[in-house]
């Protein structure tokens, strides 16, 4: 019997060995003990409660697939729970696993009512398993370095090569919307894993940590919780503007910040704001924070965005001429993932319209991607609007011509776009025939002089304006 449960078990490690990666089965599947097997329900031993809930919310699938071949289809499992407190020490406890259908297998007199009732759950946790938080496709090899983020990549870089060794420790990465804090945080937490087998890297979101946090406090299994965040060797807890005003949440992971900072690991965090501006953040939190390295990422230039189009295009193996890169990148400035969305719609609408990817469709994806109730403010309509105003064409605003009924709404123009579009002076020369920025320049100069001097075109302006309004 001891002999068949050992070969069972033995069996259903080898499948689970094959589906998850190697420093997750090393923590969560070499302490487990197997302790018998009653006809085709196989009990097993774990740790603790916050083990078990660990297994279940993200080896479920591993798991059953492990019974399938081992047992077959209608195999079953339960777990023993080693219960280390006070007078119950070793008290193993019976839990029947959601996936196994037959609650009658589970030994009444064994479990006990209060995990059933409010086991620390993790309901919340959407990946099948603990190094999945790590998006793999996240890299520093995707990672396209420019100024915007040249400091924060080289420190990160540092960070992966030596986790917990250098003076980056808290290294605190900051940043808007969509500029590559999680890319970036992701890529060092995949390097340290793929170089350092052994090391425990987890990534968390702060509000998936809030929210495991809660449920500890419901399940009474705090101990489990801030235990299991201790073992860890690096932290990667992204968006801790979360924590702020939740004092609670900032107590245990002070505690648990503490705890790892001291033991020589490595945490690394993001913030949507720098930590000056993270108010409702306990202070003790915020100077720990000042400990290591604090560094921005910023919107990208030209030049990385152009870049980052390349990159991405690369990847899908898909050709573009440059004239189109130039053209997405000098339209959109805002954020990288905004960049992504317009290149992978691109992508699909060239396939679904069975069509070579030019300007014109370009034009279109984009005119497509940011139209709708309101009115967008971006180039292309500040264009169309000016010309429509003045009635001419919109490649007479393009154009080398210097009649002057196209001159001057040119220079409107080119002093709206300035005004009501984020573009740089570049870029708006580009857009108006590949004008160069002093020309740029000059022209909202004269349109300012003119404001000043004469009330039709204080007019004009403010009816332009109002339209986007
Ligand atoms: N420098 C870069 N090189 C290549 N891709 C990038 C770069 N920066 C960002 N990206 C890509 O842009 C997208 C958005 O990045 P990410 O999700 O990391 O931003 P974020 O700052 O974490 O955003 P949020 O604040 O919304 O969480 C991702 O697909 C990411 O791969």
């Amino acid at each position: 019997m001891q002999r068949e449960v050992q070969l069972v078990w033995a069996n259903c490690l080898r499948v689970i060995q094959e589906i998850v990666p190697e420093a997750s089965y090393k923590t969560w599947f070499e302490p487990i003990v197997p302790l018998h097997l009653y006809g085709k329900v196989l009990t097993i031993q774990v740790p603790s409660v916050f083990f078990y809930e660990w297994l279940e919310e993200n080896f479920v699938h591993a798991i059953r697939k492990a019974l399938d071949a081992a047992i077959g289809r209608d195999g079953q499992l339960e777990y023993s729970i080693v219960v280390d407190q006070g007078d119950e020490k070793n008290r193993p406890i019976a839990v029947n696993m959601p996936t196994t259908k037959s609650p009658q297998s589970a030994k009444p007199d064994n479990v006990s009512p209060d995990i059933l009732r409010s086991p620390f759950q993790l309901k919340d946790l959407d990946s099948l398993t603990l190094d999945s938080y790590l998006n793999p496709s996240y890299t520093f090899d995707n990672y396209v370095e420019g100024d915007c983020n040249r400091l924060a990549r080289n420190a990160g870089y540092a960070v992966a090569a030596r986790p917990g060794v250098t003076s980056f420790n808290p290294l605190m990465i900051y940043g808007g919307v969509g500029l590559g804090k999680t890319h970036l945080v992701q890529a060092i937490g995949n390097y340290i894993k793929n170089t350092n087998q052994d090391k425990f890297v987890l990534y968390v979101t702060s509000e998936k940590f809030t929210n495991q946090f809660l449920n500890a406090i419901k399940g009474d299994s705090m101990r489990d919780f801030s235990q299991f965040y201790m073992q860890v060797d690096v932290l990667v807890i992204d968006d801790v503007q979360f924590l702020q005003k939740k004092e609670k949440t900032q107590d245990i992971f002070f505690h648990i910040f503490n705890h790892l900072h001291q033991s020589g690991k490595q945490i690394i965090m993001t913030s949507d704001r720098p930590p000056r501006a993270l108010d409702g953040l306990d202070d003790r939190l915020l100077s720990r924070f000042k400990w290591g390295l604090t560094t921005d990422l910023q919107t990208p230039d030209l030049e990385t965005r152009i870049a980052i189009i390349q990159k991405k295009l690369q990847a899908e193996g898909v050709y573009i001429d440059d004239s189109v890169i130039e053209y997405l990148a000098h339209s959109i400035n805002t954020n990288v993932r905004e960049l992504e969305g317009v290149v992978v719609s691109l992508m699909a609408q060239a396939s679904l319209n069975r069509r070579e990817i030019d300007l014109d469709l370009a034009k279109m994806t984009l005119r497509n991607i940011v139209q709708n109730d309101e009115k967008e403010i971006n180039i292309d309509t500040v264009q169309e609007l000016v010309a429509d105003f003045y009635n001419i064409s919109i490649a007479d605003l393009k154009a080398k011509s210097r009649k002057r009924e196209v001159v001057y709404p040119r220079q409107v123009a080119m002093y709206l776009a300035k005004e009501l579009t984020e573009l740089s002076l570049k870029s708006i020369g580009y857009h108006f025939g590949g004008r160069d920025h002093s020309t740029v320049i000059h022209a909202i100069q004269i349109v300012n002089d003119l404001l000043k001097e004469k009330p039709d075109t204080k007019e004009e302006i403010a009816k332009l304006k109002a339209y986007f309004k």
